[in-house]
């Protein structure tokens, strides 16, 4: 039995805990699998290098219309793996050495955890499917959130993908299926599309990004039809191995979709009910995530939770965030009245596909839903000057605001660099700047991209 002052569950965003000011701590840090995490090995950085990759392709394929001809000669799919794993994976490597070998107080162990009780003075005791046990005074639970499988298709024992492993493929499927219709399903459309695969998306919605403002939800759909197979309103409902190793889908609508690999996009769950949280008086929500207050606080004094596992947001901006809210409380009492709290007030999302969309704030319907009296102006990016050059058709900026006091509440654009036309409103937001004052306060530079943001907040009604 090993006693501890802080053990830690997840070394994605939980790896940032310890810093300098935890030398004095001794430490245990649980990883059962690839050090670093979902975001660094196998979500948010992995797939935006694809997605580079995805764009320069799609350059090529488009560049006719400004009067450049080219054309793809190949895509050596190994190197582009090679390029983004020969990155990814030794700073992976390299972390867990820094832990491992730099920090005294810091013991890595390389298994599943789950806890086991507290012992008669409170501690928390841990054990490793490995036999490792533990005993903590202190507890963060970062152990991050997991694919969903649906039934029809884990049950029928075919081989299928999910981000964990499709990005490692030996080679490029010819024909891709891929299974749900939100973020990872939108992104991994975009990257293996552009870069040769024949695609197609199976959404049990009528839209894609369903989660999204409607105007977004629709131009995206609408792009999507035109540029992938999308097959809306449409779940499968068996799945079975074909020849040479394809995949063959049977969908409620009556047909057959066949694939040389299948990816499933169907969402994530939060992996707390790997824990046994019940032997330490901890419960999951109706949604599977561990309770905790906006402290990071669960219901066992001095046990601390962060990101996927527990949060409504299952963004790395939001885990790092509250990995930096809970790492602050950790120096603190319990109890203490000086605890930060999280700010969930204006979560921005992207997603990376092709258009890019980013939003912040309350959609539309969201607004009108709360009764507020707002003002809406939707404004084309091929109505603005960058946009003119790039020959845009389908992008679009669209604000939300709160007529008379012209208070912003939401912003929801797509279109290029999205991700990045959005980051004033963010500022805007959480420093309370209104629609006209950030629109006429300052200056925007000519011919900027963001000039499509100016037009539209200039263009609200307020
Ligand atoms: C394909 C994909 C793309 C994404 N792209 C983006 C993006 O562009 N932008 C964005 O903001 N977000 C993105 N996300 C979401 C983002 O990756 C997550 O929100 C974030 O990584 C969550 O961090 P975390 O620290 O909560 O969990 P994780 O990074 O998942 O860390 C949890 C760790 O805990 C370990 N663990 C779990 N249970 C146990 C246990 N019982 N014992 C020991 N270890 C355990 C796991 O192995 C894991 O390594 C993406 C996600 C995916 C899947
Ligand atoms: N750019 C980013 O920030 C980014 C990128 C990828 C993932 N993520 C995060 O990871 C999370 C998980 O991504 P995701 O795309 O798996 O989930 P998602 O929640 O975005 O989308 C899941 C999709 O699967 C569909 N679905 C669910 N069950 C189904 C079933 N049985 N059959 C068919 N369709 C089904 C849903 O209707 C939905 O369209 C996201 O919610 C997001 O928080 C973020």
């Amino acid at each position: 039995m090993t006693d501890v002052d802080l053990a830690i569950i997840g070394s994605g965003s939980g790896n940032s805990i310890p810093d300098d000011r935890f030398d004095d701590m001794s430490i245990a840090m649980f990883e059962k699998g690839v050090y670093g995490g979902t975001c660094l090995n196998v979500g948010c950085i992995p797939t935006k290098m694809f997605v580079y990759a995805a764009e320069v392709a799609k350059t090529i394929t488009e560049s006719v219309q400004y009067g450049v001809d080219s054309h793809i000669d190949d895509v050596r799919w190994r190197d582009v793996v090679g390029r983004i794993f020969g990155r990814i994976d030794p700073i992976s490597a390299g972390g867990l050495s820094y832990r491992e070998d730099k920090c005294d107080n810091i013991t890595v162990y390389h298994s599943h955890v789950r806890f086991t009780g507290r012992t008669e003075d409170g501690r928390y005791r841990l054990r490793t499917d490995d036999g490792d046990e533990v005993t903590a005074a202190k507890v963060v639970i970062a152990a991050g959130s997991r694919p969903v499988i649906p039934e029809a298709i884990s049950d029928a024992g075919v081989p299928f993908h999910t981000n964990d492993d499709v990005m490692r493929l030996a080679e490029l499927p010819r024909r891709l299926l891929i299974v749900g219709g939100g973020y990872i399903a939108a992104e991994f459309a975009h990257v293996f599309g552009s870069l040769g695969s024949e695609v197609t998306i199976v959404a049990r919605g009528d839209h894609l990004l369903r989660h999204l403002d409607s105007d977004i939800s629709d131009r995206f759909t609408e792009i999507a039809q035109n540029t992938w197979d999308v097959r809306l309103s449409a779940s499968v409902t068996a799945a079975r191995t074909g020849t040479g190793g394809t995949v063959e889908l049977e969908l409620s609508d009556g047909t057959t979709l066949v694939g040389d690999a299948l990816l499933v996009a169907t969402g994530r769950k939060p992996n707390g009910d790997g824990l046994d949280l019940d032997t330490i008086g901890v419960s999951l929500d109706d949604q599977g995530r561990v309770e905790c207050d906006e402290f990071g606080r669960t219901a066992a004094e001095n046990v601390w939770t962060l990101g996927d596992v527990s949060s409504p947001y299952q963004l790395k901006h939001v885990a790092n965030h509250e990995a930096r809210k809970v790492q602050a409380n950790l120096l603190r009492a319990w109890d203490s009245d000086e605890l930060e709290a999280f700010d969930h007030r204006f979560v921005p999302a992207a997603v990376f596909t092709h258009p890019q969309i980013a939003s912040v704030g309350l959609t539309e319907s969201e607004a009108r839903e709360q009764g507020l009296d707002i003002t809406v102006k939707v404004q084309d990016y091929g109505d603005v000057a960058y946009g003119w050059a790039m020959e845009d058709k389908t992008g679009l900026c669209k604000i939300v605001a709160e007529r008379g006091t012209g208070r912003l509440l939401g912003a929801h654009i797509i279109g290029p660099q999205a991700p990045t036309v959005i980051q004033p409103v963010i500022q805007a937001l959480h420093f309370g700047l209104d629609a006209r004052s950030m629109a006429t306060g300052q200056y925007w530079i000519h011919p900027g991209m963001p000039e499509v943001l100016e037009n539209a907040l200039l263009g609200l009604d307020i």
